[in-house]
């Protein structure tokens, strides 16, 4: 397997990768890749994640995709306790589009129940926020009960993106490509789905700048959805974005340091 990005240098993103290996290593001899499709087979069908965001960004409202996730490698703890029902309950009333749930263990805390749980407390479509780069994951989001994956292309070639990309719409999953510079760009935009993220954060060094968005959104037309990623913390940042057409967020960190987190998202985007 090769891995273009993740060649050079032991990152932390190389690091989750070679983890995420072992752990579908782990996983298949439990529950194999027909199990899974079994389980994906057996769900109803997906809460239409793209088309959620599509409404709002066409009416231009903001359309927030708020963010579960009890920790991250960069900040460690951001919440706790941590109750994923009650955030879901509390987003959704916020006047939250989607949500996004952490399911990564190892480096964010996250847990494929903390996905069922904030699914079942809301009406919301949810994507599972993780880190793919086989098959099998995209088998298994389905089967947790996801609506959407998400698919980082600085940790997959072009040919897996498409891979995964045509395995997830197979399933009925919407597919979000997340992209950090021009090269992935031009690897997400052979993607035929409509929603690209920009992640204002670099992976492998967490640096944050939101103008890895100003300066790669211009490349997206018209008939995508543009998300941009990570960082956003203020009114200032979300009207940074708005005045440039930019109306697809997805939100984290702002969010879980609030005690109430749904409120948190009214008062910065509404
Ligand atoms: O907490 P923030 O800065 O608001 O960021 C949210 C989200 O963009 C971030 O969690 C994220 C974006 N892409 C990722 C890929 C993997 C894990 C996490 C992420």
């Amino acid at each position: 397997m090769t891995e273009r990005h993740l060649d050079k240098t032991p990152t932390i993103l190389r690091k989750i990768v070679d983890r995420k290996w072992e752990e579908i290593d782990d996983r298949k001899p439990k529950v194999s890749i027909a199990d899974l499709k079994a389980m994906a087979g057996d769900q109803a069908p997906a809460r239409g994640f793209a088309n959620a965001l599509r409404t709002r960004i066409e009416a231009e409202q903001p359309a927030v995709i708020a963010e579960i996730k009890k920790a991250s490698p960069s900040k460690g703890i951001l919440r706790d306790p941590f109750e994923p029902e009650r955030i879901a309950e509390s987003y959704e009333k916020g006047g939250a589009a989607c949500l996004s749930v952490l399911t990564d263990k190892d480096f964010f805390q996250g847990h494929e129940d903390y996905l069922k749980a904030a699914r079942a407390a809301c009406s919301l479509p949810v994507i599972r926020k993780d880190f793919m780069v086989a098959p099998y994951q995209v088998y298994e989001s389905r089967a947790i009960g996801a609506d959407c994956i998400l698919l980082i292309a600085a940790c997959l070639t072009r040919n897996q993106l498409q891979e995964l990309e045509g395995i997830a719409h197979e399933i009925g999953l919407d597919v979000l490509v997340e992209v950090h510079d021009g090269a992935e760009m031009d690897d997400a935009l052979t993607l035929r789905t409509p929603l690209v993220g920009i992640n204002n954060r670099n992976l492998h060094t967490f640096e944050v700048s939101l103008e890895t968005t100003f300066n790669l959104h211009q490349r997206i037309s018209a008939d995508r959805l543009t998300i941009t990623e990570s960082g956003i913390m203020t009114r200032d940042d979300v009207e940074a974005m708005t005045r440039r057409g930019i109306y697809g967020f997805l939100v984290g960190e702002s969010f879980m340091r609030a005690d109430d987190p749904g409120t948190r998202l009214r008062e910065l985007f509404f």
